[in-house]
């Protein structure tokens, strides 16, 4: 059911410090600063060959990132993102599973204005999971 991995998101603390340290030490293509207040947080997305990385900081008093960076104050992996050509055919399939989907349980309109939905780390060995519609 999922396809390709469309990005491996990194809370950050300091959202400049880490896009110059990914353009300038790393040598990536680094995109401008996005602000998603309906998701609480401000993106980053640096482009490599195979996929894409996704720097988040949190955005807003509510953002859903704040807890994850108290308890990782230098930041870490947040969330993979796995492409899906059917949301409700995923999300419907992950549930009868057993899987819990975060929120509404309906898809948002993620950061590259696609569908997306988030699974409970819980339920995917620690790892939280994004599924985008593409
Ligand atoms: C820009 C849009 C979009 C895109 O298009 O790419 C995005 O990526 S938006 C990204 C931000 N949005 C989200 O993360 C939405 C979904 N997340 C949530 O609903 C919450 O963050 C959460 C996963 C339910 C966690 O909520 P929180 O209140 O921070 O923590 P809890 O204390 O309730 O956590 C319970 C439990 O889970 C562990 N945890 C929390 N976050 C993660 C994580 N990212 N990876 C792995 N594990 C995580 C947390 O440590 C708790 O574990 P215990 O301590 O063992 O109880
Ligand atoms: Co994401």
């Amino acid at each position: 059911m999922i396809g390709r991995l469309n990005h491996v998101a990194i809370a950050v603390p300091d959202l400049e410090a880490a896009c110059a340290q990914y353009r300038d030490a790393l040598g990536a293509a680094v995109g401008a600063p996005q602000a998603e207040p309906g998701h609480g947080v401000t993106v980053v997305f640096i482009a490599l060959p195979n996929t894409k990385i996704e720097l988040l900081h949190p955005l807003g008093p509510d953002s859903p990132i704040a807890g994850f960076l108290q308890k990782n104050p230098a930041g870490g992996i947040h969330h993979v993102c796995y492409e899906v050509e059917d949301i409700l055919a995923a999300r419907d399939r992950l549930v009868s599973a057993g899987a819990r989907v975060l929120g509404s349980g309906e898809p948002k309109t993620g950061a590259h204005g696609k569908p997306v939905l988030f699974l409970h780390p819980k339920d995917f060995n620690g790892c939280l999971v994004e599924l985008e519609e593409v």
